[in-house]
């Protein structure tokens, strides 16, 4: 389950024809007969179709589609919307199987928009084939033109081949207009457009079809993005032994809590204990630990000295080091806020211990005004904010950070060498390595507050169990979506991160017997 950009799909189209010697157009009639078979497996008999074939080998695709269809007894006519004479090689080879097959073949100019309009109110199906990875800059007027006809009249199911024409392959932006498509099939890989906004909109349903890529090339070539699925980590993820006690399974120390805030904690030390933790200690400013030793009963708490105001005190985290060393792992973060000294107070923090440390929430904005305290941390860091931190950190804006998701997270985690999981709709894993994860699973009953404690909890969890973090981010990531989806009980509008909290055992329950299973 890799994630490729337009470049990489081609590279390894190309691969496969040039070294590996299948010929492109064997490529192009899977890719074309995958796409006649989603549409007919969806319906019951055939009927009418239209397809919409540009001069590119996304039309060549169409072609393909449009003589298999035929023959399946689907009434079928193509409209080209290019010049024939531009034709690439395999795209020219399905044309003319068209015409020998006596399929109609239609050239589209202006002048015949009303008759389009009528196929387009008529049929069943519209094969949207004009334009997919290979797609600069805005849609010319005679595509676009086209593309306004289908999204206005088309009243049966469109099918977009590989990518909705229009939408950008690597960054999900549609420059002018796009086809609205029920269904998307796609080849070999999910592209990124498929998940980003706004083109992850003009989808529908995605449909990732095998095309006889070989693994070995892909593996070879080495994509640079990944979905996240447990094939990445699964070997991690096993059963407890019989013979497991309290301190085979990590000990997290969770790291936050102020006065007001101690909801964030608490959850964040409950899911780590729900996602597997054998012990949690949670550390908050002294005064606040009555309050939430009555509130957690299975995790210790541990009082650090008080500001007075319910926050922790300058240099409160100094002399902890021999302590913190017993420990597996640390969270630090949730309801954290901001307090006189922070900035030591995170140093020391990182400076006294080597154990791989999840920052979150405010943790998040104080190393936003202060970046060189990273420079200080002896273990792997993993950072996990929403769009607004990730913006706060990259100097950036919340905008930008929405529509260059993977493109900001990348930058951050390979230029400070960290691990970036930036939160939302397909949160995005950055590693340092340059490689990314986009994470399939959650709900929107996830936008709410205390979901991201929960995240910060699990994913320290797992840390604490000793998984390396290339393993353990996105199998935490993939268990708080999963949890999530569980929640949905009713109503995604009424579903509060407990409920989330409760579904963590499901979802581990589900990924084991999963991994049993196959
Ligand atoms: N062998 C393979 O590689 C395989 C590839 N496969 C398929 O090929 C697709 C990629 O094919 P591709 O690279 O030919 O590009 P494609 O998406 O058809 O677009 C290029 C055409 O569009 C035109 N055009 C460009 N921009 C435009 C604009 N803004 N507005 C209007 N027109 C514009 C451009 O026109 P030109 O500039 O040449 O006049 C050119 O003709 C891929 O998505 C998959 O479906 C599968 O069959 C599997 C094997
Ligand atoms: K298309």
């Amino acid at each position: 389950m890799y994630l490729v950009t337009a470049q990489e799909m081609r590279d390894l189209d190309r691969y496969t024809i040039e070294h590996i010697g299948i010929p492109g157009v064997v490529l192009m009639e899977r890719a074309g007969l995958a796409v006649a078979q989603a549409i007919t497996e969806h319906f019951a008999q055939p009927g009418q179709a239209v397809v919409l074939s540009g001069h590119g080998n996304n039309g060549g695709d169409g072609f393909v589609v449009a003589r298999h269809l035929s023959v399946a007894g689907w009434r079928t006519t193509v409209w080209l919307v290019g010049s024939a004479e531009r034709m690439t090689a395999d795209t020219q080879t399905f044309y003319e199987a068209c015409r020998h097959l006596g399929i109609d073949v239609k050239t589209f100019g202006p002048e015949q928009a009303d008759e389009l309009r009528r196929w387009l109110e008529t049929s069943d199906v519209v094969v949207d084939a004009l334009l997919g990875t290979g797609i600069r800059g805005p849609v010319r007027p005679a595509m676009e033109s086209v593309i306004r006809l289908v999204n206005d009249h088309a009243r049966g199911r469109v099918v977009a081949v590989d990518v909705p024409s229009g939408v950008e392959t690597d960054t999900g932006r549609v420059a002018s207009v796009a086809i609205k498509a029920d269904q998307t099939v796609t080849f070999a890989y999910a592209k990124w457009c498929h998940y980003l906004r706004p083109g992850a909109e003009h989808c529908g349903e995605v449909v990732v079809a095998d095309i006889g890529i070989p693994p070995s090339v892909t593996a070879s070539r080495r994509p640079a993005a990944r979905v996240n699925h447990p094939q990445w980590w699964r070997e991690y993820l096993k059963p407890r032994s019989r013979w497991a006690h309290k301190g085979t399974h990590g000990h997290l120390l969770v790291v936050g809590g102020s006065r007001g805030m101690l909801g964030a904690v608490a959850m964040a030390g409950t899911a780590a204990l729900r996602a597997g933790a054998g012990l949690v200690t949670i550390a908050v400013p002294e005064g606040q630990h009555d309050p939430l030793a009555a509130k957690v009963t299975e995790a210790l708490v541990w009082a650090w000295p008080d500001d007075g105001q319910g926050r922790f005190a300058p240099g409160s985290a100094e002399r902890i080091g021999e302590r913190l060393n017993r420990l597996t792992a640390v969270a630090v973060g949730p309801g954290l806020g901001r307090f006189t000294g922070e900035r030591e107070w995170l140093t020391e923090l990182l400076q006294q211990t080597d154990r791989p440390m999840v920052l979150d929430a405010d943790a998040l904005n104080v190393l936003a005004d202060h970046p060189d305290i990273l420079d200080h941390r002896k273990g792997d860091l993993i950072l996990t904010p929403h769009p607004g931190e990730m913006a706060r950190l990259a100097g950036t804006d919340t905008v930008r950070v929405e529509n260059e998701r993977y493109r900001v997270a990348k930058e951050w985690a390979e230029r400070h060498d960290v691990t970036v999981v930036l939160k939302g709709t397909y949160t995005i894993i950055a590693f340092p390595d340059g490689t990314q994860m986009l994470n399939p699973t959650g709900s929107p009953a996830m936008a709410k507050a205390g979901s991201g404690d929960l995240l910060t909890g699990i994913i320290g969890a797992l840390l604490a169990q000793k998984i390396p973090p290339s393993a353990a981010v996105p199998m935490g990531v993939y268990v708080h979506g999963l949890a999530g989806e569980f929640a949905v009980t009713s109503v995604e509008h009424s579903v509060i991160a407990s409920d989330i909290l409760l579904q963590v055992g499901p979802a581990i329950r589900r990924l084991l017997s999963d991994r049993v299973r196959t």
